[in-house]
């Protein structure tokens, strides 16, 4: 309001109520609005009443145990810290324990085996995809461990985290961030943190020969995204622009891979990867369903260009839409997207559909389904006992160049691209486990028309 509510009187002190605003594009800011009022024990007695409301919301945080890793994205993971974020829960009373990050892997063993997570009521994340996965590791193996869940069966039901997780980007994709709440903006994220919001994420696992190897929160890559992360790891010194530079170098080795994908088809869920609905903030179609009956595997082999297993849209600033538009956070499913071999041309049509509007999946060597479980061979695989990938993988690869002089060089084995990390080998099986985790998000809300009258505010 631009009046006061009451006469100011100078010997009074104005009170200020602090509150949320939507902005643009899925931005959210805080607002002041400073009350004046000349009796003084009615202005104590608003101070009070707000402040016991604002008490009781349980669902607010109140202690957090931030992990910041200041070598992500511009390494500017610190300073987003300190000027963004640090103020506002000063200011919405949230007392915080800090820890720098010294090495990497340091925030999921300090949660695996030391935090006193009893003493938190959530966890935050100041950094990319990788450190939040990292979050993930640290805290759901610390969940599996606690109750005496075996991670290496993959047939065994995981126990849910209690602890919600803060995403504050500051990476270099930050795709899951820009996925749960429409933009990668550090004061945004720390409103959602602030007003206690909570979303929940599907997690998969991913598992070798009854070995556990890493959860996936968003991507699982083989072929062009495994081989564009293995490209640009080697180019960290570029900061963000690594991905474009090794995305445009692994589009034109134009590699494909031969194997079988088996999966286990989710039929009974009301959404399909083909979808023009989102996921979106409010009543969806996002919840964990119980197959009611076992439906048979299905298998797809011959020579991939990707292979992408998204457990949600992947949405990021470089794909607005994301790598399946329709996929949804927390249904307990992820969509297997096959890009069989085809020519650079064709490729390149199907990655470009990734920027618009239009459907990647519109694509006659483009397959995509919905799926509770999969499992991918290479083709050159032996038995179970597969070759390690990097000492065996130059030796296939001119085995396989001699004995097909005319092709066009393809190495045996790609690698698989887990949320930005690569994972040591080619033949996996997939799980997914339905709202394992917990975000301080709400999912992408809708824009409405009239946002004022849509969404009143919400005091700090
Ligand atoms: N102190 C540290 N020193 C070196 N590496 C670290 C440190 N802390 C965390 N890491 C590692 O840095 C890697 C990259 O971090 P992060 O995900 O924050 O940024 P990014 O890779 O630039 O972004 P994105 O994952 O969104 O592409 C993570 O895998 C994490 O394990
Ligand atoms: C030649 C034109 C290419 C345009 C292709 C645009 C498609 C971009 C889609 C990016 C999806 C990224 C999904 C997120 C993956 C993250 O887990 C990971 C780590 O941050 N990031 C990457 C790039 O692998
Ligand atoms: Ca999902």
């Amino acid at each position: 309001p631009s009046s006061p509510l009451y006469p100011v009187t100078p010997s009074r002190p104005p009170s200020t109520v602090s509150y949320v605003e939507r902005a643009r594009q899925h931005r959210w800011r805080c607002s002041d609005v400073t009350f004046h009022c000349s009796d003084g024990a009615l202005r104590q007695q608003w101070i009070q009443t707000i402040r016991e409301q604002l008490t009781a919301l349980t669902s607010r945080p109140k202690h957090l145990l931030v992990y910041i890793n200041p070598y992500g994205g511009k390494q500017q993971g610190e300073c987003i810290y300190e000027q963004k974020v640090a103020p506002l829960f000063a200011c919405a009373s949230i007392s915080t324990d800090v820890i720098v990050t010294e090495h990497a892997n340091h925030a999921r063993d300090h949660l695996k085996t030391e935090a006193e997570l009893k003493k938190y009521d959530g966890v935050v994340c100041v950094g990319g995809d990788g450190m939040f996965s990292e979050i993930v590791h640290g805290l759901v193996s610390r969940t599996q461990r606690d109750n005496g869940v075996d991670q290496n069966s993959p047939e065994e039901k995981l126990v849910p985290c209690s602890l919600r997780i803060g995403i504050i980007p500051a990476g270099s994709t930050d795709c899951i961030c820009y996925a749960t709440v429409g933009i990668n903006d550090p004061v945004t994220s720390a409103l959602h943190v602030i007003v206690g919001d909570s979303q929940p994420m599907d997690v998969c696992s991913v598992h070798h020969n009854n070995t556990f190897l890493r959860y996936s929160i968003s991507l699982l890559g083989y072929g062009f995204y495994g081989d564009v992360l293995a490209d640009s790891e080697r180019k960290r010194w570029m900061g963000p622009a690594r991905y474009d530079f090794s995305g445009f170098k692994t589009f034109l080795t134009h590699h494909h891979y031969e194997g079988a994908v088996s999966f286990l088809p989710a039929t009974d869920i009301l959404g399909t990867p083909r979808d023009k609905t989102r996921c979106r903030a409010g009543p969806n179609l996002c919840f964990c369903s119980i197959p009611e009956y076992e439906v048979g595997w299905g298998v797809v082999r011959g020579k991939f260009l990707a292979i992408n297993a998204a457990s949600m849209s992947c949405a990021c600033p470089r794909s607005p839409m994301g790598l399946s538009p329709a996929a949804h956070l927390a249904d307990g499913t992820t969509d297997l997207i096959l890009v069989r071999k085809c020519s650079r041309f064709n490729f390149l049509r199907h990655l470009l559909r990734h920027t618009s509007k239009d459907d990647q999946f519109d694509m006659t060597f483009v397959e995509v389904h919905r799926v509770r479980r999969f499992r991918f061979t290479p083709r050159h695989c032996q038995n179970d006992s597969e070759l390690d990938l990097r000492e065996n993988g130059k030796q296939l690869f001119s085995q396989i160049c001699r004995d097909h002089p005319a092709c066009s060089c393809s190495p045996a084995y790609s690698s698989w691209n887990c949320d930005g990390e690569i994972l040591p080998h080619a033949a996996i099986e997939v799980g997914v486990h339905c709202q394992l985790i917990k975000l301080f998000a709400r999912g992408i809300e809708e824009q409405p028309l009239f946002e004022d009258l849509a969404n009143p505010p919400c005091a700090l």
